[in-house]
Order: structure tokens, then sequence, then C-alpha cells
């Protein structure tokens, strides 16, 4: 048995008279990595602030395995102070001390390849750049748990690969991360499993494969022309059995696109 290290149970939350959040449930295991997905304002956002301990008056239970660390959507550094500084001080409020922390900071600032601008002030790093102090932030106290609220959002192609190989590589060492985004694609072949919120109700939740629709990908050749196409999997299949010797690429694919997409 895996073991929850966050478990969500029968959440419900209001702001005011409105609800955001209607009777979610899910858990998320050790060493995995979790996705919640869903447009603008389906709760988000909230969710993770719950869980993160930051919004305190909700129904139904939130209990988490563990120390956590958190990125919040709003970034905010103090922006006239240099990268190593603000690092210093948020690596102390989180209750990391002496070498241990400048290790850490050190660390960190190479893995994330902004050790240049370590005496630089934070508002003059780029956005992305600035994300990914604020991503040190959220991992200098080393916790088992990590809390990511649209963590690829800003970001350049190249560090989003870069922050997606670190995600992987905490999971490796048995961290437990929940993350969120809108951009499915970003997050497709990262999660384990997912939870899809839409206007505060969980509307689905399992593996992508469980979720999505099963396509295929099939490059073929006929009449001395390669064929392109994307079609559910079941007729893919036909057509590799009927052209076995002239099928040059066959992919299972999962979409998630058309799943998430719909509006009532
Ligand atoms: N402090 C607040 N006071 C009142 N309403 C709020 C507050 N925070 C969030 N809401 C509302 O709750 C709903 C859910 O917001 P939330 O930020 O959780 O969504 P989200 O899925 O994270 O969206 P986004 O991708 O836009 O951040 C929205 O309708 C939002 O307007």
């Amino acid at each position: 048995m895996r073991k929850p290290k966050i478990v969500v149970k029968n959440l419900t939350k209001y702001f005011g008279d409105k609800k955001v959040l209607d009777n979610i449930s899910f858990e998320v295991y050790e060493g995995e990595i979790f996705g919640l997905l869903g447009h603008n304002g389906a709760g988000k956002t909230t969710t993770l602030r719950i869980i993160a301990g930051i919004i305190e008056n909700y129904d139904g239970s939130v209990e988490t395995d563990g120390k956590i660390g958190y990125l919040p959507e709003e970034r905010g550094l103090y922006r006239d102070e240099k990268v190593f500084d603000v690092l210093k001080f948020f690596g102390k409020l989180a209750g990391v001390e002496g070498d241990k922390l400048v290790d850490s900071i050190n660390y960190w600032l190479n893995k994330l390849k902004i050790q240049q601008y370590k005496n630089f002030k934070v508002k003059e790093l780029s956005k992305g750049n600035q994300q990914k102090v604020q991503f040190i932030v959220a991992v200098i106290h080393d916790p088992d748990i990590l809390i990511l609220d649209e963590p690829f959002s800003g970001l350049d192609v190249a560090n989003v690969n870069l922050l997606k190989n670190i995600i992987l590589e905490l999971k490796e060492k048995g961290k437990t991360i929940i993350l969120s985004t809108h951009q499915l694609e970003k997050i497709e072949k990262l999660c384990d499993r997912i939870l899809i919120l839409k206007k505060g109700k969980a509307i689905h939740y399992g593996t992508i494969e469980n979720i999505c629709r099963k396509m295929a990908y099939i490059e073929y050749l006929e009449n001395g022309k390669i064929v392109k196409k994307e079609l559910p999997y079941k007729d893919a299949l036909n057509i590799l059995k009927e052209n076995l010797e002239h099928v040059v690429k066959f992919e299972v694919r999962y979409s998630l696109e058309e799943l998430f997409l719909v509006e009532e």
C-alpha cells in the first residue's frame, strides 16, 4: 500500500455566498507527482492554499504528513534585496541555518542555472529568473511535500524543461509533489495522477491513461506518400494491421485535450 501524504476529504469552501470548492476528495501518495487541472477560476489555487495551510476556514478535512514547501501563484519577493540575501532570509524563516543554508542556496542556484545572479537585486532579474528564485524559496528547507501553483507559467521552453527535470528528480528522491496548471500539455507526461476541477467540482480523478481517450499517432506510406494521422486507438490499430509493412511510426497517445476543453 502506498502511503498517502495528503488526504483531502469532502472539501468545501465558500467565499461569501459563492461556493468555490464543492465537496472535493482526493489523496496524494508519497513519491507521486499529482496535477490539479482546470480553467481559470476552477478552484486550483484555493485548494492548494488550503493544503498549504494559508486558508484555514473551510468545511471538510485536509491532512498532510510532512514538511511543506509552497510556491504561491502570486510571486512576491523583496525586489530591492539581493538574491542571496532573500534566499538566506527565507531559509532562516524555514528553519535552516549556517553552512547548511549556504550550501542549500548554492546547490539550488546552480541547479536552476542562476548562480551568476546571486548578488543581483531581485528586480534586476528577468521574470523567469525571479520565478526560479521563488522556486528555491519553496525547496530550500528540503520539504517532504512540495506544493507548486502554476510552476511553469512565465517560463520559456528551456526553463519549463529544466524545472520539469528538477521536479522529476525530487520525485525520485521520494518527495510528494502537487502542482496546478491550466496548460495541460505542460503536465501530460509529468503527472502520475491528476484531478480535473471544473467550477469547484472534481470532474475526473485518476491516471491520465484512465481518464483520457486512448489515441494513436500513425505514419504510413500510401501510394508512395507518407500519411500522418492521429486517431482513436482502435482505428489506428486497424490501419496498422492492414498496412503492416508500410507503417513508419506508431505511437500510443492519450487525448486529455478533448475532455478538458469541453464546456457545458
Ligand atoms: N480571497 C478571495 N475572495 C473572494 N473570492 C475568491 C478569493 N480567492 C478566490 N476567489 C474566487 O474563487 C474562485 C476560484 O479561484 P481560484 O484562484 O482558486 O481558481 P484557480 O483555478 O486557481 O484559477 P486561476 O487559474 O485563475 O488561478 C474564483 O471564482 C475566484 O474569483
